[in-house]
């Protein structure tokens, strides 16, 4: 089967986009799919894959599957390139429009340079989720999961909980690169007190307006950047009393900067990168 793709990425965070307007491919096989396109050595290489399609109740649609082929519910980094492909491609004429996500439908801006390429994409990201059994994680239904003792391997965390229609778990410390990325990242993806894993995230305040931030992606491992990862680690820094709401917050991520901001409506609004890497056929 030879399949059109487009390599594209939001501040590192690479996937191979299929344009499913004019191309087909089988539902049984789209795991399947997943991990051979993601595959560096026998595939394209990338973070996952994420398919743009046509939706009933939103301009356009769009599904992400993670480098081990397990479906995701939501991606910013995801939802800031297919606005970019979305517009350059004319599947939409409009610079503000909305897409659906398997969580939810946002509001995404693109804004163009003067040769009307779209170079930062404004996204509306709705309101996060804090109660407890909608992250999910185990616990006390009805409460919420902040700055929260959190034992794991030979040591507890101090947790704050937030799903973006998918679920991150969010930790504080003192200095980013001495996070705990690939040692406990792993560990508590796969915690059955995440019974549909979890996302795990580590960020350094540097004042109430600028953070530092690293992942280890349910599906994926470590990436450059993690979009919904960064809207849960503003929201939980907001919790903890570290940032303060309503301002634009700069998130450092290994691939570069998103602003988000958690305005005082509820909805959180992320504005950064999305950038086209390469287009070619994938031979599956
Ligand atoms: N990289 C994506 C998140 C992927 C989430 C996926 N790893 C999962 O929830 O299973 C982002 O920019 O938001």
């Amino acid at each position: 089967m030879k399949i059109p793709f487009t390599k594209m990425h939001g501040l590192g965070n690479n996937y191979i986009y299929i344009d499913l307007f004019h191309t087909e491919l089988p539902e049984d096989r789209l795991s399947e799919l997943a991990v051979k396109m993601s595959n560096q050595n026998t595939g394209i290489g990338s973070d996952g894959m994420i398919l743009i399609h046509p939706a009933e109740t939103a301009d356009v649609g769009m599904r992400i599957f993670n480098k081990d082929g397990s479906e995701g519910m939501n991606c910013g980094n995801g939802l800031r390139c297919t606005a970019k492909y979305a517009y350059e491609t004319g599947i939409v004429k409009k610079s503000e429009f909305t897409i659906q996500t398997k969580a939810n439908i946002v509001q995404a801006i693109v804004h163009k340079n003067s040769g009307q390429e779209v170079e930062k994409v404004t996204i509306d990201m709705g309101e996060p989720i804090l109660q407890r059994e909608q992250i999910p994680m185990l616990g006390e239904a009805g409460t919420t999961v902040i700055d929260e003792p959190f034992p794991v391997a030979d040591t507890t965390l101090q947790v704050t909980a937030v799903s973006m229609g998918n679920p991150h778990v969010i930790t504080v410390v003192d200095a980013i690169d001495e996070a705990p990325l690939t040692t406990l990242g792993p560990i508590i993806e796969k915690d059955e007190r995440f019974p549909e894993g979890v996302n795990t995230e580590f960020i350094e305040i540097v004042s109430d307006e600028e953070i530092h931030f690293r992942v280890w992606e349910r599906g994926s491992g470590v990436t450059e950047a993690c979009g919904t990862g960064a809207c849960a680690a503003v929201v939980a820094a907001t919790l903890n009393d570290k940032v303060t709401k309503g301002k634009q917050i700069v998130v450092h991520l290994a691939g570069g900067d998103l602003m988000i901001e958690w305005k005082e409506d509820g909805h959180i609004w992320m504005t950064g990168g999305a950038e086209t890497i390469a287009s070619g056929i994938f031979n599956a």
